[in-house]
């Protein structure tokens, strides 16, 4: 990449909120910038920090959170962001102080980029006249859907009865009540209406930037910049820019990789629901049921946390272990990208996260989706209605599960959606290449960074 030359030497702070989903972005970002001749601090709590002796290019900030015995499960997750902004303030404060005192050789502080869901971020830069930047690890389309949820709210429309939820929405088609971050038929508590509302909120920042590309976003983003009036630089995909970079939180088992070189071309379906989401006995059950009938090659990432309070590996019954064994291969976590990029990896089994969206279509690998909360029901609503490389599940139980995975492998329906995947995975490459959106769009990024700089 070419860097820009710069007449001193300028330093990004980068505050993650410390969950994978969130951390790899704002890591790929930190590299991104250090490629364009920034120096990169990262500010980052105790708790899920990345090993700092895998990015000697970077300097960490750890933040005292004291959230060690805290439960950080996502059933308990507004209780862990209200914890996290009450802890990091001071520390973060303190750095922040003692690094504007000081004649550096990293730089002098050109601005801060963070989660929004770090609030404390924003209170601090204010306070010592520090310009801002909102990093967005989730698609444009979700914050639409989120500021269009909230109009409902406002107007009475929403919480309304079961029967309405498959219909769609007008301002935000094609996605329905039923793809909303929040569900539609509920009394939505007071206290996750306004984490919502402050999160949506980019508060005295001075720009946004998005991790996505033109080619999937265009209408929302074009909408967002009306509602917003600061620039938006839609930049990504990050990975794509960041190709080398180690973002793992848990230990990958390469051993898998080796387990997929004897498979045949296209026939693994890659099974995995990110990092987050939590499901019962029951559900991890069907997905076993759904796998062993539909007799294809599985890998299936089964994390210790994906059942709460238990290991999920334990669960998995021995008749189903022996009836996949010479067919499915079962780790507790993988180096994804790296899976996808796989050639005997013909689908993806997905919760519908961003990043693995994003590493999904970057490899030409169509999905069955899977969506838990948030941003995934309208992500699957896209893959599926829009884009067209995701088949919608019609049950989570075992045959659904099967009638999904056979429709994606080997269906005429799949082999279009391999293709048609294929087609988003070169328009996403023309983005990112020489001339196109995101290219030009971290180019007017990093002069704007610059002048931030020059503003103080
Ligand atoms: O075995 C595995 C499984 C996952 N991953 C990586 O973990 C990340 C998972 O991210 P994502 O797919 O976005 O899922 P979550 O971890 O669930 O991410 C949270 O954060 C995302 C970005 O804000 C949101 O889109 C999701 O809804 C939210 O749950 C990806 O980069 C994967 O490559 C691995 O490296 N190995």
């Amino acid at each position: 990449m070419e860097k820009l030359g710069f007449e001193r030497r300028q330093r990004v702070v980068l505050v993650p909120f410390p969950f994978q989903g969130h951390i790899t972005p704002m890591l790929q970002l930190g590299s991104i910038f250090h490629s364009k001749g920034f120096s990169i601090t990262i500010a980052q709590t105790k708790f899920n920090s990345p090993n700092p002796s895998n990015y000697p290019e970077f300097t960490f900030l750890p933040l005292s959170d004291n959230l060690d015995n805290y439960d950080t499960s996502f059933c308990n997750m507004l209780n862990v962001i209200s914890f996290v902004n009450t802890n990091c303030e001071g520390p973060f404060e303190d750095y922040m102080v003692q690094m504007l005192g000081e004649e550096d050789v990293q730089g002098e502080v050109a601005c801060i980029v963070y989660d929004p869901i770090m609030n404390f971020v924003n209170v601090v830069a204010n306070k010592l006249n520090l310009p801002t930047i909102v990093l967005k690890t989730t698609p444009a389309t979700y914050m639409q859907s989120q500021v269009v949820m909230f109009q409902l709210l406002e107007e009475k429309l929403i919480p309304l009865p079961e029967s309405q939820l498959q219909v769609s929405i007008p301002q935000i088609h094609p996605l329905r009540f039923k793809d909303l971050p929040l569900p539609a038929t509920d009394k939505i508590p007071q206290d996750v209406l306004d984490f919502t509302q402050s999160y949506m909120d980019i508060k005295s920042s001075s720009a946004i930037i998005w991790n996505t590309a033109n080619t999937l976003d265009h209408y929302p983003l074009q909408q967002l910049q009306q509602h917003f009036r600061v620039p938006i630089f839609p930049i990504g995909p990050f990975h794509k820019l960041a190709p080398n970079l180690t973002t793992s939180l848990m230990e990958e088992d390469n051993g898998c990789l080796s387990w997929l070189d004897k498979q045949a071309p296209n026939s693994v379906i890659y099974v995995s629901f990110g990092s987050l989401a939590i499901i019962d006995e029951n559900a991890l059950l069907e997905i076993a049921r759904g796998l062993a009938k539909s007799e294809q090659p599985f890998l299936w990432v089964v994390r210790p946390s994906l059942l709460n309070g238990s290991n999920a590996m334990d669960f998995l019954p021995e008749d189903f272990k022996e009836r996949t064994r010479e067919r499915g291969c079962i780790v507790k976590w993988v180096p994804q990208r790296k899976v996808l990029a796989h050639p005997a990896v013909g689908g993806f089994f997905s919760h519908c996260g961003w990043n693995s969206t994003l590493e999904s279509i970057c490899e030409g690998v169509p999905l069955i989706c899977m969506p838990f909360f948030t941003d995934q029901m309208v992500i699957a609503r896209y893959m599926n209605y829009v884009w067209k490389v995701g088949v919608e599940l019609e049950n989570v139980l075992e045959s659904g599960i099967e009638k999904g995975i056979r429709t994606l492998m080997v269906s005429e329906e799949g082999k279009v959606m391999r293709k048609r995947a294929f087609e988003m995975k070169l328009e996403l490459e023309q983005c990112i290449n020489g001339g196109g959106s995101s290219y030009e769009s971290l180019d007017q990024l990093v002069e704007f960074i610059v002048s931030l700089a020059g503003r103080k």
